[in-house]
């Protein structure tokens, strides 16, 4: 059995007198591991800790080194891309070979950040635009800010803590790691890896605990800089209200709209809608929840996605040919399974879908919805998806954004001009053209407006969030 604790300047704590978690594989419910939980005294320790480390050592450290470092982390995940893609499904019950699509993408983010850990320049100031300038000399820099708090889900166990811990680490912060409850293995291993890439252990403590224990603790904590958070919007609510001054990142949540007008190929569109509605049992901030399609292809369009979505394998995450695997947990599926209920009490139609069985929820399409329902209104966050039809621009651009949330959103079109004009007002942190809301490269801006969250990641962007700017000046006239 294997049993982990918190990493604390490198050692694990696996003390008496705490609590210890079980970690389930959600398809079976096989003991993936045990976890053994940090009290309120580790956390503080971590974070002393962290803080001195940052002031003794990272700050100093240079960029050839922080980059190498990260380049060898990216190196031995390459090596190790099995053993990782494997603990993922575990533990988060991701099909296979989305777990290898994850760690792909996370050997990429690393790389990114070790590239651009050696190009965080400055600016050179043209002083001598303002009246009495001259002979002055104005130079801004980049530097860390300190202690950076990275509270992660369970999604993306890999990919979205290392779009906080990479950054952190090339911009020269030091960097406490609260990752979320149903996946903390995987956090475990990226901990240790970074430790064997050549990493500092007091660069990187890790914090296993629950949020609803260690989590006001570490936001409100004074010697905590900055707090980076990727989760619900609850929590991230709760978060903004308790960092007080410090930065705070929140990638939130959404109900991604997709918008397909009259002048579309449906059957190409259709595909990549599946895997956007479906892909890891829609628990992905971006899913596409919401799908307008303009009247004139409604029906082939119903038809189509129907007809794909029944074609998914669903099944065993561990095995090769699985689309389609369990959610979360049993209470996810069955609060997702109430929300159906509640739209077809409304006066929605499942078109496919909707059964429900311990952790598996069917994948599940949905018509004759309305904005009331919790299924459009709030992030579904599981394989429900709505299809709408429209008939005008105005109307389907009202539509969707007529939402508390504005993440991502896909506009498919050939006609130039309207894409544009569409992209120009959506209330989004992003929009795709012909490209479904569900998908992200690691080196773009990412993140929302509205309720769906503050600041943005990708790599360079994450950063800039991550760093303070500090101009210099200098009074070149000789008066010494
Ligand atoms: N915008 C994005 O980039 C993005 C990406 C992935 C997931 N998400 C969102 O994440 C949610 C699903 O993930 P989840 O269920 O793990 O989210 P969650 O909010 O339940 O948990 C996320 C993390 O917050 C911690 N936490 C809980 N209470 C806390 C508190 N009071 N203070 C500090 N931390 C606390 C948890 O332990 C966990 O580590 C969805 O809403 C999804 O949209 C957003
Ligand atoms: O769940 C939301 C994530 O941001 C999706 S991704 O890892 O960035 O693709």
């Amino acid at each position: 059995m294997m049993r982990i604790g918190s990493i604390i300047n490198g050692e694990e704590v696996k003390g008496e007198n705490r609590e210890v978690l079980t970690v389930l594989n959600p398809y079976n419910q096989e003991v993936v591991a045990e976890v053994v939980l940090a009290v309120v005294e580790d956390l503080d320790k971590a974070i002393e800790q962290s803080f001195e480390f940052f002031h003794q050592t990272m700050k100093k450290m240079p960029a050839y080194q922080r980059s190498d470092i990260l380049r060898k982390t990216a190196d031995l995940l390459a090596e190790r891309k099995e053993t990782f893609a494997e603990m993922v499904t575990k533990e988060a019950g991701k099909p296979l070979k989305y777990s290898r699509g994850e760690v792909e993408r996370s050997i990429q983010v690393l790389r990114f950040a070790s590239e651009h850990a050696k190009q965080i320049s400055s600016e050179v100031i043209p002083m001598d635009a303002a009246i009495g300038g001259e002979n002055r000399l104005g130079i801004t820099k980049r530097e860390p800010l300190g202690v950076v708090a990275a509270i992660t889900p369970f999604n993306f166990p890999l990919n979205l803590s290392l779009h906080k811990i990479a950054p952190a680490i090339a911009a020269g912060n030091t960097i406490i790691f609260k990752p979320a409850e149903k996946t903390p293995v995987s956090a475990y291993m990226l901990t240790r890896l970074f430790h064997e890439a050549g990493l500092p252990p007091g660069a990187l403590n890790l914090v296993m605990g629950r949020g609803e224990v260690v989590g006001d603790p570490l936001v409100e904590h004074d010697m905590v800089h900055k707090v980076t958070f990727t989760g619900s919007l609850p929590v991230g609510r709760r978060i903004r209200e308790r960092a007080g001054f410090k930065k705070v990142t929140l990638e939130l949540g959404s109900n991604s709209p997709n918008l397909l007008f009259d002048d579309i190929e449906v059957e190409h569109v259709v595909t990549d809608l599946v895997k956007g509605a479906f892909v890891f049992s829609g628990q992905v901030c971006i899913s596409a929840q919401r799908v307008y399609v303009h009247k004139s292809l409604y029906d082939s369009f119903l038809e189509e996605y129907i007809k794909q979505t029944e074609a998914l394998n669903i099944g065993d995450p561990m095995e090769e040919a699985t689309d389609f695997g369990p959610m979360i947990s049993e209470e996810e599926a069955e609060r997702a399974k109430l929300w159906i209920d509640d739209a077809v009490d409304k006066g929605a139609k499942v078109e496919i879908g909707g059964e429900q069985k311990g952790t598996i929820l069917t994948p599940t399409i949905i018509t004759n919805v309305k904005n009331d329902m919790k299924i459009i209104a709030e992030e579904v966050f599981a394989p429900i998806v709505s299809v709408l039809p429209f008939e005008t621009e105005e109307e389907v651009v009202r539509m969707a954004n007529d939402s508390i949330y504005g993440l991502q959103a896909g506009v498919f079109t050939k006609d130039i001009s309207r894409a544009f004009r569409v992209a120009d007002q959506l209330e989004m942190g992003g929009v795709w053209i012909n490209e479904i809301s569900t998908y992200r490269q690691d080196n773009h801006p990412y993140g929302g407006v509205k309720q769906s969250g503050i600041g943005k990641e990708g790599v360079k962007y994450a950063v800039e969030d991550m760093t303070e700017m500090k101009f210099i000046g200098v009074n070149l006239k000789d008066r010494l």
